[in-house]
C-alpha cells in the first residue's frame, strides 16, 4: 500500500514554488511534492515514503509536467534505493506511470543507472543509494539551467519575431515552475518578457478537461503580476481572428526525431490557427524532451486519461457524488474521449527553444542539429 501522507503547506513567497524536494527527516528520507489537483485553493504537500505513493501522485497529476516528471522519476528511484526497497521494482513502476512524457523515463533511467554503477564498483548499498540521489540532485540542477537558458534564449527570438512593442502570447496548459527545477519552459519565456517589460498580456487558454491553464498558469501568472486573461479552449480562434495573438508559446511532452512534437490536448489546433493567421508557433521545451528513439508523431503513445475527467469536474478536488468523486457535468454513465495529448507535425511549428538554442525550421539541417544537440545530452 502507497504510504503518503497531506499536510497543508505554509503560504509560499509570492514567486517561489516548490514543486518537489528531497527531505531527510529523522524517521527517514522523503520525497515532498506540491499537490498541482489541490491548486489553486489550497497549497497541500504531499509526503511521499516509497515509489508507489509517487507513482500514485504521478497518476493524478499531483505531480505532472515533463520536466518535473524526469526529477520525480529520479528522486522515486533514490528513495526506493535509499530506503531499501527493490529498485527495479520501482524504476519499472515509475517508468510506467504515464507513457507520453519521455522525460519521466530519462530521469528514471539517470538515476537507476546511476544505483547500478555505485554498486557494481563498492558493492555497498549506501552508497549506490547516494549515487541514485546525487543523479536526481544533478537533472533537478540541469533543468534549473535548463529552464534559465531556455527563457534567455526565448526572449531574444520574441524580440526577433516580434520587434517592438509588447507581446501578445496564448499559452496552453502550465509550464511553469510547477513542471520544472527551475522557471519552467515556454511560461519561463513569459515571465522572461514580463521582466523585461515586453509582455503585453498572457493569453491562458483554461486547458480542458484538468484545467492545467486555468487552476495553474493562472495561478503562476497572478503570483508573478502579469497582465493575463484567462479563456476557455474554443475562445482562441476568435482571439486569433481579432489579431488579438502575436505569437503562440508551449511546452512539449516529447519530441519525435522527426521534429513532431506531442503535447498537451489542444496543441495541434493551436499549430493549425497560427499557420493559418501567420502568427509564429513557438515550442519551448528542453533537450531531454527530444526522443531519437521514437522516429515520428504516429509513433509517440498518446496517454488516453479516465473518462470521468471530461464528465466531471474532477479538480480542484471537491468532495462531490460524481463516479470519480468530482462534480458530474455529463449524465452519469457518459462515454467521453480524453486524449491527454496530441501531436503537432513539424511543418506547423515555427521554432523549437532549447537550453541550446533556438531551432528553426523544425526540418533539414536545423532538425539534424537539434538531434545532434540531443544526443550529446543524452549519451552524456
Ligand atoms: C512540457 S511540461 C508541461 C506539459 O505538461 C502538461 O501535461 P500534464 O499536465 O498532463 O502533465 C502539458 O503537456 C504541458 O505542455
Amino acid at each position: 500500500m502507497a504510504d503518503q501522507y497531506a499536510r497543508s503547506r505554509e503560504h509560499s513567497e509570492p514567486t517561489e514554488i516548490s514543486a518537489i524536494r528531497w527531505d531527510e527527516p529523522p524517521e527517514g528520507p522523503v520525497l515532498v511534492v506540491l499537490d498541482q489537483t489541490r491548486l489553486p485553493a489550497e497549497e497541500v504537500e504531499l509526503v511521499c515514503t516509497d515509489a508507489p505513493a509517487l507513482v500514485e501522485a504521478i497518476r493524478s497529476l499531483a505531480v505532472r509536467g515533463a520536466p518535473l516528471l524526469g526529477i520525480a522519476g529520479a528522486y522515486g528511484v533514490a528513495l526506493a534505493a535509499a530506503r531499501g526497497f527493490d529498485v527495479e521494482e520501482a524504476a519499472a513502476a515509475l517508468a510506467a506511470a504515464r507513457p507520453t512524457a519521455v522525460n519521466l523515463a530519462v530521469g528514471v533511467h539517470r538515476a537507476r543507472t546511476a544505483y547500478h554503477a555505485a554498486l557494481a564498483e563498492t558493492g555497498d548499498q549506501d552508497k549506490a543509494a547516494e549515487a541514485a540521489l546525487a543523479a536526481a540532485r544533478t537533472l533537478h540542477r540541469q533543468d534549473a539551467e535548463a529552464s534559465r537558458r531556455m527563457a534567455g534564449h526565448g526572449l531574444a527570438l520574441l524580440e526577433e519575431l516580434l520587434p517592438g512593442g509588447g507581446h501578445r502570447i496564448l499559452t496552453h496548459c502550465n509550464t511553469g515552475a510547477l513542471i520544472s527545477g527551475g522557471q519552467g519552459t515556454a511560461f519561463g519565456v513569459v515571465l522572461a518578457a514580463h521582466r523585461a517589460g515586453r509582455l503585453r498580456r498572457l493569453w491562458v487558454d483554461e486547458t480542458r478537461p484538468m484545467l492545467q491553464g486555468a487552476r495553474l498558469t493562472a495561478y503562476e501568472a497572478a503570483r508573478h503580476g502579469m497582465a493575463y486573461t484567462l479563456l476557455t479552449d474554443d475562445a482562441a480562434g476568435s482571439l486569433f481572428a481579432a489579431g488579438e495573438v502575436d505569437a503562440v508559446l508551449v511546452g512539449a511532452d516529447r519530441i519525435a526525431a522527426d521534429g513532431s512534437v506531442a503535447n498537451k490536448v489542444g496543441t495541434y489546433p493551436l499549430a493549425v490557427l497560427a499557420r493559418y493567421h501567420h502568427v509564429p508557433f513557438v515550442v519551448v521545451a528542453p533537450l531531454t524532451t527530444v526522443d531519437l528513439g521514437t522516429p515520428d508523431g504516429a509513433s509517440i503513445e498518446i496517454e488516453q486519461r479516465p473518462g470521468h475527467e471530461v464528465t466531471e469536474i474532477t479538480v480542484p478536488q471537491v468532495p462531490v457524488a460524481g463516479l470519480g468523486g468530482g462534480t458530474p457535468v455529463a449524465p452519469l454513465g457518459t462515454q467521453a474521449y480524453n486524449p491527454a495529448f496530441d501531436v503537432t507535425p513539424p511543418e506547423l511549428v515555427t521554432a523549437i527553444v532549447t537550453e541550446e538554442g533556438v531551432v528553426s525550421p523544425v526540418t533539414g539541417e536545423a532538425l539534424d542539429e537539434l538531434c545532434a544537440r540531443s544526443r550529446r545530452v543524452t549519451m552524456g
